[in-house]
């Protein structure tokens, strides 16, 4: 603001009144100005440019890590491009605005305000004129924000369901191929993708209806300035001088009126971005701790210790030995509380027992199994871990000890050694490739051309599906876990790489409980205890031979899958 004065000084000084010898010092107290001006410009851009890199660099890790921290309900409701759009276009937003439209904002009120002030010092009936524009202006910018408000929410969520739509594609890119769906999938893009431009048009047009009211006031400033200002000066009311001054600092009240729209544009496209990860970070998890969790599970394994009067335990609080009881579980879905998915199960797996699970699609197998791992808490009943509910113990201890191979295999797009170690960080090559041994799997990984080195692609892109089971299954082994699930683990692999992996793990057996859900009777007939789920009801347990004789559903499963092996369909008793 001193660089108007400095001009309407020359003016006034230099060249109305003749004291040339003014303009040298005048000239250099502008270079002096202009230098501080840029040094103080450029450090302040710098340390919002940091600010707002280092505020994102926090917002980012704390949301990757809300995103660890929320159970699978929240991902059952939450597509994933939206959860990437609140990672990258959410919170570059909020950068932007803090880095650019804060310091933007501020440098437009301070100049306004400040501007005005030293305009009414200099002549105060010509400022009161300019000041009776501001009322407009707010106004114009008020109803802009207002406007631009659910427009700007709009764009980020059409924006949402556009990465949505390409997520899922490139993830589904086989699938539409071989349906050869590729036109229709295009044009389900074009439509997403042209509701994205028309709300982003939608905005543009709402821009359009009060950025020229905005641009009018700045006119309509500049139009006081030369009418009144000049009838000032012929009238003597004011010096030529001022009115230069005056002039030079229009310049600097134009610059925040017309700024002021794209501003409040930036404010809006913020305040969508907050809405959104505010919702990300505040979600609360169905499935918590209970804050005592570790000392809750020291005591209670200090006093079985001392009740079983093995004191060596009451060492290794942490330490899951494997015992599962289902005391009258039953389980419906959040969302729909209606339909119980599990009803009324209740048995008991003792430590380092083999269960299997079987029963049709949809029976209820892979819920009943995500409960020992509390992915869900039951609605009715217990789970019972060594004793203690599953509730009460710590999340980690819980679920470092307990690991489900999943029926949809997921790699990482890293060294297949990387990928089996990945529970086990510490594991060396020997380890590994033992793991790997038990899962049948290191005679294929041998025959690679590197190797436990080779890179499998994204979700191990570039392997069988036996292959990656295999894989899933090694990694779930290398975590030495006390309680293993295999859900459908060995649907994929052949009938005699899955009778030697069965071998491997029976001698395994003692050291582990192991949960096993299959379709064939192949994968669960050794099993201490098999139960046979329909509709979500335990309608059979036993072991193979019991339910063999009880001539129920196991026995008739069992009957067709022998007829299937032998070619015979019929003369099985
Ligand atoms: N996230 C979910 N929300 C609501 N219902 C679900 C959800 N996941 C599964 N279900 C329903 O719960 C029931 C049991 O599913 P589950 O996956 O446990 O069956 P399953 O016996 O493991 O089947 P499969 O042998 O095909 O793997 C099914 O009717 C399914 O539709």
């Amino acid at each position: 603001m001193l660089m108007p004065i400095l001009a309407g000084m020359i003016v006034d000084q230099v060249i109305t009144q003749g004291h040339r010898d003014r303009l040298g010092r005048l000239c250099l107290a502008m270079i002096a100005v202009t230098f501080v001006r840029t040094i103080c410009r450029y450090t302040y851009q710098i340390m919002m440019e940091r600010f707002g890199q280092n505020s994102i660099y926090r917002l980012v890790s704390d949301e990757y890590e809300k995103l660890h921290d929320l159970d699978f309900t929240y991902f059952n409701h939450t597509r994933n491009g939206d959860i990437m759009s609140r990672l990258t276009s959410d919170t570059d937003a909020i950068r932007h605005f803090l880095s650019w439209v804060t310091y933007q904002g501020l440098d437009c009120i301070v100049l306004f305000i400040g501007s005005l002030a030293v305009m009414f010092t200099i002549e105060w009936r010509l400022a009161l004129a300019l000041a009776c524009v501001t009322p407009f202006l707010f106004y114009f910018t008020r109803e802009l924000s207002r406007h631009a408000h659910p427009l700007f929410y709009n764009i980020r969520n059409s924006l949402a369901r556009l990465n949505s739509m390409v997520e899922e594609n490139i993830e589904g890119n086989r699938v539409v191929k071989a349906f050869v769906r590729e036109p229709f999938e295009t044009e389900k893009f074009d439509g997403h993708n042209d509701d994205y431009m028309q709300r982003n048009m939608a905005s543009a047009y709402n821009s359009r209806r009060y950025m020229p009211w905005l641009d009018g006031c700045s006119y309509m400033l500049q139009l006081i300035t030369l009418i009144f200002g000049g009838w000032l000066v012929i009238n003597h009311y004011m010096s030529l001088g001022a009115l230069v001054s005056f002039n030079s600092f229009l310049w600097m009240i134009n610059e925040p009126v017309r700024q002021s729209g794209w501003l409040m544009n930036d404010v809006e496209r913020f305040n969508a971005s907050c809405v959104k990860i505010r919702r990300l970070l505040t979600a609360k998890s169905k499935i918590r701790e209970r804050p005592d969790a570790q000392e809750s599970v020291s005591q209670a394994a200090l006093v079985r210790a001392k009740v079983s009067g093995q004191e060596a335990q009451a060492a290794e609080p942490e330490k899951i030995r494997g015992e599962v009881r289902f005391d009258h579980v039953s389980f419906a879905f959040p969302d729909d509380p209606e339909t119980p998915v599990l009803k009324d199960i209740d048995f008991l797996a003792p430590a380092g027992t083999k269960v299997g699970i079987l029963g049709e699609t949809g029976s209820g197998k892979s819920t009943l199994v995500s409960l020992i791992a509390r992915f869900y808490d039951p609605s009715v009943g217990h789970v019972v871990i060594d004793g203690i509910d599953a509730r009460d113990w710590p999340l980690q201890t819980l679920r470092s000890q307990v690991n489900i191979v999943a029926q949809d295999t997921f790699l990482f797009s890293d060294t297949i050694e990387g990928n089996i170690a990945f529970g086990a960080p510490r594991a060396d090559n020997d380890y590994v490739r033992s793991m790997a041994s038990i899962a049948g799997a290191d005679s294929f990984i041998s025959g690679m051309p590197q190797g436990y080195g080779t890179v499998v692609g994204e979700r191990g892109v570039g392997l069988s599906g036996g292959q990656k089971q295999r894989l899933s299954l090694a990694r779930a082994l290398a975590d030495n876990p006390s309680i293993l699930i295999m859900d459908d683990t060995t649907s994929a692999v052949d009938m005699e790489t899955e009778a030697q992996i069965q071998e491997h793990l029976q001698q395994m057996a003692g050291s582990r409980t192991i949960f096993t859900i299959a379709h064939r009777i192949s994968s669960v007939k050794d099993s201490d205890l098999i139960l046979v789920l329909d509709h979500g009801r335990i309608v059979e347990r036993g072991n193979h031979e019991n339910l063999v004789k009880a001539h129920g559903r196991y026995w008739q499963i069992y009957r067709k899958q022998l007829g299937l092996q032998s070619g015979q369909s019929v003369g099985f008793e």
